[in-house]
């Protein structure tokens, strides 16, 4: 199986992104997490634009890599300027980086208008900074910016600035398609070309997803023997961002047949996507493919009854080879089939003609309907399995609630109070409190009047809280402030995190099944690891 080299430009291509910043620790840490990966380079920045990279190629020499090269980048020299008096390039050796990749312009176009010099000069630049830089690296590629819009608009022009660079001696000719508009026809045409011309040049690719065929240019240009796929780990970069090589190395490698990283490496690749996502602090993208939450998560009746018979009736790789897991759906798409995968997780063998199935598939749609969303409130229908089977415990009632909203004064906050009656057993409790907002107040009261029954109530806290609106109703008009509203809430204790969902036109009414709900989740959750507790010791004895 041949090898193709894997070079990552996420720390350089991925910081043009409009969203992306990376300080120089971020860089260090994501630059180790791909050497872990196995990515053969790491384009870590351009050490002539600022400090940050200028930083991270002194800093990155404190680590001993034990696979990746890390490379800087930078262009050719100034219109202005000999190699010899050029701070860029002379900023590209005091990087003391391995491997050095300068982009050269190759498209008349930008010549004439962006550099405003010759096409003569334009190759004689890109001789002159290729040979001056090529004895003083060992390895050194040359990205031919715009490579593709340059062969339609003057075809000679571009490959003569090919053919420089590869006399100045570039070890690899690296085609770019840097406005992303190139269409995989016109790609495999043109490179096609390019090998006619140039039979002794080993080429790679660089191509941005502005038409959305950024993987596929990479793909079909590997299959017509490009040796080097330049990309980033989730697509980041400039305007619609590059190819990305979350998708790019495992079809190479899972359907191409082609190496890209060590033996078994593979399966990291999710994690690392999650990772770098998290450095960035960019959301992951669920519904990327093959690492994203979604790439493998069912929610059609019809595809579930299939994957739990076959997983490979809807998925078109082992989710497992490249780090990810398969993921059942509950929603009003779901199946009996759905109900039966869920139900076994939590521990509950069930089949087909159980009424049970039947029961809590309907009440599910019944919920789901009214905008319930178990997909992502798991701890919610973890409760409602339970309760259905008669296996929750009723933990306490609340009998009643009441939230007050005040303003004395045009200077002050709004001032919240609740006051509850909750029933545990056969004693009521009373009680009231203050908070910030109305629903930080009543789930205060909540807790006040739950903790002196309940004592690790008090091991849990909120994480998150969301409120989605539903401005449009059932009969499809707009429902302005009478609109519908779900609330997810995400609450954690010392081992776990959970996330229940509520209902309701009232923004506090359903803000309070949420909170029941996480009560409930969090005494469940603690009566559930007591009895595994006591199965454990009764085993033992
Ligand atoms: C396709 C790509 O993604 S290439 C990478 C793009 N990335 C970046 O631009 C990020 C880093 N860039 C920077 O920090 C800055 O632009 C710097 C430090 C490189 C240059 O900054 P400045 O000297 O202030 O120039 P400025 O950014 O305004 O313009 C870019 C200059 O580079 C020149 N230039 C552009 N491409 C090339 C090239 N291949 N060879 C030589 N010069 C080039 C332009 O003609 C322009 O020069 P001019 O000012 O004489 O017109
Ligand atoms: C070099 C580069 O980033 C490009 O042409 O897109």
């Amino acid at each position: 199986m041949s090898k193709i080299q894997i070079y990552d430009t996420t720390l350089r291509d991925g910081t043009q992104a409009e969203d992306v910043h990376l300080s120089t620790e971020d860089k260090v840490r994501i630059a180790r997490k791909l050497d872990t990966l196995g990515i053969d380079y790491i384009e870590g920045g351009w050490p002539g634009s600022n400090p940050t990279d200028q930083r991270f190629f002194q800093e990155i020499q404190n680590y001993a890599l034990n696979h990746s090269r890390v490379v800087s980048f930078g262009s050719t020299h100034s219109t202005k300027k000999t190699p010899e008096n050029d701070p860029n390039l002379d900023a590209l050796i005091k990087s003391r980086t391995k491997a050095i990749t300068i982009f050269g312009k190759t498209w008349d176009v930008h010549v004439k208008d962006a550099l405003r010099t010759t096409q003569e000069r334009n190759l004689e630049i890109i001789y002159n900074s290729v040979g001056f830089l090529r004895p003083r690296v060992e390895e050194l590629f040359f990205d031919a910016e715009h490579f593709f819009d340059g062969f339609k608009a003057n075809k000679e022009f571009a490959l003569a600035c090919l053919g420089r660079a590869m006399e100045g001696g570039a070890d690899i000719l690296v085609l770019c398609d840097t406005n992303g508009g190139t269409t995989p026809m016109e790609l495999c045409r043109i490179i096609q070309e390019v090998q006619a011309s140039l039979p002794e040049a080993r080429l790679g690719i660089h191509a941005h997803n502005d038409s959305e065929t950024a993987v596929a240019n990479s793909l079909l240009a590997v299959d017509l023997g490009a040796v080097q796929v330049q990309g980033t780990i989730n697509g980041y970069g400039e305007r619609c961002g590059n190819a990305n090589l979350c998708s790019i190395i495992p079809s190479l490698e899972l359907k191409m047949g082609y190496t890209c990283l060590p033996e078994n490496n593979l399966s990291l690749l999710t994690s690392t996507s999650h990772f770098v996502a998290e450095v960035a602090n960019i959301g992951a993208f669920h519904r990327q493919p093959f690492v994203g939450k979604s790439a493998f998560a069912h929610k059609g009746g019809v595809h579930v009854s299939a994957v739990r018979k076959n997983p490979r009736t809807y998925e078109h790789i082992v989710p497992e080879e490249v780090g990810n897991k398969q993921r059942i759906l509950l929603s009003d798409l779901a199946g009996q089939s759905n109900i039966l995968f869920k139900a076994r997780q939590y521990g509950f063998q069930l089949d087909k003609d159980d009424p049970f199935v039947l029961d809590l598939l309907s009440k599910l749609k019944d919920l789901e309907s009214q905008g319930y969303e178990y997909a992502v409130a798991e701890a919610s229908f973890e409760l409602l399995l339970n309760r259905t089977l008669g296996r929750a415990r009723k933990y306490f009632t609340l009998d009643s609630y009441r939230v007050l909203e005040s303003k004395s004064d045009k200077k002050d906050q709004p001032f919240s109070e609740a006051t509850v009656m909750v029933r545990v057993g056969g004693l009521q409790e009373h009680t009231a409190a203050t908070g910030k907002g109305p629903v930080n107040a009543l789930d205060s009261a909540l807790r006040k009047a739950l903790e002196k029954f309940y004592p690790t109530l008090a091991e849990m806290h909120l994480v998150d809280f969301k409120v989605r609106v539903f401005a449009i109703n059932d009969s499809g008009t707009y429902s302005g402030t009478a609109s519908r509203v779900r609330v997810l809430i995400e609450s954690a204790d010392h081992n776990a995190q959970w996330v229940t969902v509520g209902v309701s036109f009232n923004i506090i009414e359903a803000s309070r099944q949420a909170l029941e709900d996480s009560l409930n989740y969090k005494l469940f959750k603690d009566d559930q690891a007591k009895l595994t507790k006591a199965i454990k010791e009764a085993e033992q004895v």
